[in-house]
């Protein structure tokens, strides 16, 4: 495993826990600085955490190396009204440039939306799995329980470094309603080595290209590998998010929580460099997107209930270097936003269940 010195400040979630009132202050000057950051000490509140991270790992390597793709293509996500499923390599896109990666994308286990209007609602609905292998589905699903919690204190920990109403910022993300569950997405991927323009590979193509997340608060596990870059949103230098070996969560926000936050916190852009080549094997992440309720409405917590040492800094314009274009899932109801970011990196699994016709969101292309 590797020791490397972390470039992003480290956060400590029994903290969180014992010492919120130390805690809150140093999650607040980290997110108003660099909106990245790990999260260790997690298992004083998971005594199995690393046992349970560990296999997480393990079934998705599993997953990855040994279930054939005849099975991969009978859970694939064209497969899923709902987007729900693997996808292989060179079926995503960021930007419209494939990603080096293959994948099986997660959401809240439900039936179907019973009345899926509007059309975002189409994306409740059950996850695929893979048959030969029961305990893929046990493992992911007890280790997303996990991340489901520790976003859960995080949320309100950022509410209340935000304000005095931090329900201002949490209530999107909770819902009465068992067919409107908020809607966290996860994603168990494989960045396989990839040959290098010029030998095969095609120009410009990454693990995942430049972007910044879509939804509410991003947990991600990733493996030894490394490959993973944050955009430093004051100077626009790309920095390596380096493996710590200890267990850790690599924390950032994405857009909701900036919008909510009245633009104080930045949901920072971010890259997967293609893993070399002559790389052994593939590298291993698992992104968490902690995410409101479809048909939340996001309005930004409004300057005047900011804790007021915050007040002028909301209301000064922030320059944030990136290299794509930022604030382009921005809508007032959540589903649309989601919406828009699934059907854009899934165009072919879109035109084959809603298609320009049929979709009033407008699919891959804003409308209205
Ligand atoms: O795999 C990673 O390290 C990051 C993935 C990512 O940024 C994403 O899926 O949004
Ligand atoms: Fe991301």
């Amino acid at each position: 495993m590797p020791t490397a010195t972390p470039q992003l400040p480290v956060l400590s979630y029994a903290e969180a826990l014992n010492s919120p009132s130390t805690f809150i202050p140093a999650l607040r000057e980290t997110l108003l600085t660099s909106g990245f950051f790990y999260l260790a000490d997690i298992q004083q509140a998971f005594p199995t955490w690393d046992a349970d991270l560990k296999a997480a790992f393990d079934v998705s390597r599993r997953f990855f190396e040994e279930v054939s793709v005849e099975e991969k293509e009978g859970m694939a996500m064209r497969e899923s009204k709902h987007f729900r499923g693997w996808s292989g390599v060179g079926s995503e896109r960021t930007k419209g440039v494939v990603d080096l990666r293959e994948q099986i994308d997660l959401g809240p286990e439900t039936p179907p939306h019973p009345s899926p209007a509007p059309i975002y609602l189409s994306l409740y609905g059950p996850n695929l799995y893979p048959p030969s292998q029961p305990s893929f589905a046990t493992t992911i699903s007890a280790y997303r329980s996990h991340l489901e919690i520790i976003a859960r204190v995080l949320l309100r920990l950022i509410g209340e470094s935000l304000t005095s109403s931090p329900e201002l910022l949490t209530a999107p993300f909770y819902s009465e309603d068992p067919t409107t569950p908020p809607y966290s997405r996860m994603k168990v991927v494989s960045y396989p080595p990839a040959p290098p323009p010029g030998e095969g590979g095609e120009e410009g193509a990454l693990g995942v290209g430049a972007h910044a997340d879509g939804g509410g608060l991003t947990l991600l596990a990733q493996d030894s590998t490394g490959g993973l870059q944050v955009q430093k949103w004051d100077t626009g230098e790309w920095i390596d998010v380096t493996p710590l070996g200890r267990g850790e969560l690599v924390l950032n926000i994405g857009q909701v929580i900036e919008n909510l936050s009245a633009d104080l916190y930045t949901s920072t852009t971010h890259r997967v460099l293609p893993v070399p080549s002559t790389s052994p094997r593939s590298r291993l992440s698992i992104p968490f997107f902690f995410s409101p309720v479809l048909t939340s409405s996001l309005t930004s917590i409004p300057i005047s209930k900011l804790h007021p040492e915050l007040q002028a800094q909301a209301l000064k314009e922030k320059e944030v270097k990136s290299e794509v274009k930022r604030g382009d899932l921005k809508e007032v109801v959540f589903g649309r936003a989601a919406w828009r970011g699934i059907t854009r990196s899934h165009v072919e699994v879109w035109e084959r269940w809603y298609g320009a016709e049929k979709d009033p969101v407008g699919g891959p292309e804003r409308k209205g």
